[in-house]
């Protein structure tokens, strides 16, 4: 059995009334990637900043590489590397120089090839020597998670690493995550994010109201929620009854008129079920792709939604999804 990069028992932290983490346990074995799913406020950033020596926690154990964050600070700190939502990167100065920076904190040896390394993965070497003030945020990033990986550090904590990225940087970011986890460093991830957690993690943990709702592998998270499904709505019983007949393997809703069908939301099935329809006479008055995320799993995990507005938020969605459907 693989031993623990991090183990956490019993963790628990309050700022004054507000109890953040009520009492929560989770190890990441060496080598693997862990996320903590939650929302935001559920508590991610605090829990790293406790595994991390940076925060103390009101109760609970906690060790990192085998060592205690409260009596083992300078060995813990030794080990890891912190990749914040709010950048350590100093925007006067060039990524160069940021980089090199970090190298003299840590008394790496030849820092300056292990910079120049450094940019060349992250695909920076052409803005080295500009200022970081001129970087855009996902270049930001790529600097701030380069910096991290300055002295090799073995486990690394990413909080919300793509938090803002747009789609190609988010992919790249991944890109980095999965070459550093096949070199054998273990990952702490948080992420709002259901799909970053289930591309990336070998473990996820859903993090709610400051109790671990749920832990397990992505398949094992993922098999507790709905999928992605088309919703239809008809006009009456009749209609419902003729679709349902039609569409094998989907689940009606009496009361709503309204019928669930699995699907993987792609083209073409969503007119293969468009044709079945039409083959049999059968309209529907309303018709909405709905790919699970976030609020799903917290509302299949918890029977509440992450936050107030999740009801907005998928009437939304589903009216994008339902354009993006008729535009194809
Ligand atoms: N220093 C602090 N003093 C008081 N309350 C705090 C402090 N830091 C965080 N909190 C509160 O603790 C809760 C958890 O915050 P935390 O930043 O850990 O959540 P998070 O899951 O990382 O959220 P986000 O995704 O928004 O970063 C929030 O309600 C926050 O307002």
């Amino acid at each position: 059995m693989k031993s623990s990069a991090i183990a956490v028992s019993g963790l628990r932290k309050a700022y004054g009334d507000n109890v953040v983490l009520d009492g929560i346990d989770f190890e990441v074995p060496t080598g693997s990637v862990f996320s903590l799913l939650g929302p935001n406020g559920a508590g991610k950033t605090t829990t790293v900043h406790v595994l991390t020596t940076l925060m103390r926690a009101d109760a609970g154990a906690v060790r990192v590489a085998g060592h205690d964050v409260l009596t083992g600070i300078k060995e813990v700190r030794a080990v890891i590397g912190v990749t914040g939502q709010f950048a350590a990167v100093d925007d006067l100065l060039s990524g160069r120089e940021n980089l090199r920076l970090m190298a003299d904190l840590k008394r790496v040896r030849s820092g300056g090839q292990v910079v120049a390394r450094l940019l060349e993965r992250f695909d920076l070497t052409e803005s080295a020597d500009r200022m970081a003030a001129t970087y855009s945020g996902g270049m930001r990033r790529k600097l701030d998670l380069a910096m991290t990986l300055v002295g090799n550090p073995r486990i690394i904590f990413l909080d919300e690493p793509t938090t803002g990225l747009d789609p190609r940087s988010r992919r790249a970011m991944w890109g980095i995550v999965r070459e550093l986890v096949a070199d054998g460093t273990t990952i702490f991830l948080t992420t709002q994010y259901l799909d970053e957690a289930d591309q990336l993690a070998d473990r996820i943990a859903v993090l709610d109201r400051g109790r671990l709702v749920a832990q397990g592998t992505p398949d094992e998270l993922k098999r507790q929620v709905p999928g992605t499904h088309v919703r239809l709505r008809f006009a009456g019983l009749r209609e419902l009854d003729a679709a349902a007949g039609a569409l094998p393997g989907s689940t009606r809703d009496d009361q709503e008129l309204t019928l669930r069908v699995p699907s993987n939301g792609d083209s073409t099935s969503l007119r293969a079920l468009l044709d079945k329809l039409d083959q049999q006479a059968i309209t529907a008055q309303e018709f909405s792709v709905h790919t699970p995320d976030l609020d799903d799993v917290f509302f299949a995990l918890t029977g509440h939604a992450t936050h107030p507005t999740q009801a907005a938020t998928q009437d939304s969605r589903a009216a994008r999804a339902t354009t993006e459907a008729i535009a194809e």
